[in-house]
């Protein structure tokens, strides 16, 4: 007998989906399993008003293909420019879902991002007026902290700080990847919510740097030592409503992830849920796949969880595309390294 396993329709709580060739080529990937998803801001120039973000909703709208449902959320890049009017004119119109933090140089596309957050306060302090969440991508950038280092030391130094300052200030930790992270998430109070990715249940740094150096498996925060990627899959499929499913499915082409400096990001949005239904098996927690990945997200953002269904199917070897192919060029789907015995039914 197949088992088979339905669960409300699931949300993606971190996605990017860039813009143009590649926005054209990965959306259907995310559509065709997710309802919703927030979606990152930072695309070349970054979403930084509420003018832009409603243009950029449009052309993720444009490029859905016909018969596919898909709720874009939409997200505003914080700099230290930002006016907080603007940001609360964009949430009191329905259109942002939330900010999100990214340190000037911590990643893709964050050069225009904070130095100084005494110089956002302003927006931040609204923000916590008004219940918009703020998203966090929480790594230092100090040259001088080790990289596997970096989100421990941002939650003492720069998010505990910050919350202590803010209380009232509602707050995702986004993409976290250590069990520093998973611990602040759990001490938090109902303000704080943390994010967990597909890829980094998954793998720990040893699958990007033994036998040979694997772009594919280089994002960040940069997957950890194995007992963070234990601690991460007990905070998934633990149940507690603060851990929801982000993906952070972060589309790079093949030219740019296999280079001499390469992108950070895996691309997850093809396989994430066939990938979660293993995981969650294995920790023997099928039954709380969907506060993970259907429920928690929503009741964080004051949202209502989807009513449509999908269907999780175990039967022979899953199979998707090696890699898909945009316009932009190919991007290679996030290979877990093992057989996956879950299918997504149509
Ligand atoms: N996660 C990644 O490795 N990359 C993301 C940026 C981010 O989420 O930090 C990207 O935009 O490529
Ligand atoms: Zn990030
Ligand atoms: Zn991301």
């Amino acid at each position: 007998m197949t088992q088979t396993l339905t669960l409300r329709r699931p949300d993606d709580w971190h996605l990017h989906l860039r813009d143009g060739a590649m926005l054209q080529g990965v959306l259907p990937e995310s559509a065709r399993h997710f309802a919703r998803a927030i979606i990152m801001p930072n695309l070349v120039p970054p979403v930084v008003t509420g003018d832009q973000a409603r243009a950029y909703r449009d052309r993720i709208l444009a490029a859905l293909p016909e018969g596919m449902a898909f709720e874009p959320l939409m997200t505003l890049y914080l700099t230290e420019g930002t006016d907080a009017d603007d940001v609360a004119a964009a949430h009191a119109s329905g259109l942002v879902k939330a900010v999100k933090l990214y340190p000037a140089g911590a990643t893709t596309n964050s050069h225009g991002g904070v130095r100084n957050i005494d110089a956002v306060m302003p927006v931040l302090e609204r923000m916590a007026e008004i219940g918009l969440p703020l998203c966090v991508h929480g790594e230092v950038t100090d040259p001088q902290v080790d990289i596997f280092d970096r989100e421990a030391v941002f939650i003492d130094s720069v998010l505990d700080p910050l919350r202590s300052r803010l209380p009232g200030l509602r707050v995702v930790m986004e993409h976290i990847t250590t069990e520093e992270g998973v611990a602040y998430a759990k001490a938090g109070g109902e303000t704080l919510g943390a994010t967990i990715t597909t890829h980094h249940l998954i793998i720990n740094r040893n699958h990007i740097l033994v036998g040979g150096i694997k772009p594919h498996y280089y994002c960040l925060p940069v997957a950890k030592r194995e007992k963070h990627r234990l601690a991460l899959r007990a905070a998934a499929t633990g149940g507690e409503g603060r851990f929801f499913l982000g993906t952070d499915s972060a589309p790079h082409v093949d030219a740019l992830k296999e280079h001499a400096c390469g992108c950070a990001g895996c691309f997850t949005a093809t396989n994430t849920m066939q990938l979660l239904a293993h995981v969650f098996e294995e920790e023997g927690a099928l039954d709380r796949l969907q506060h993970f990945a259907s429920l928690n997200g929503p009741r964080f953002y004051g949202l209502a969880p989807n009513e449509a269904t999908i269907t999780l199917a175990k039967g022979g070897p899953a199979q998707w595309p090696a890699k898909i192919f945009t316009e932009a060029g190919p991007v290679t789907v996030f290979d877990p390294g093992f057989a996956v015995h879950w299918h997504v039914e149509a």
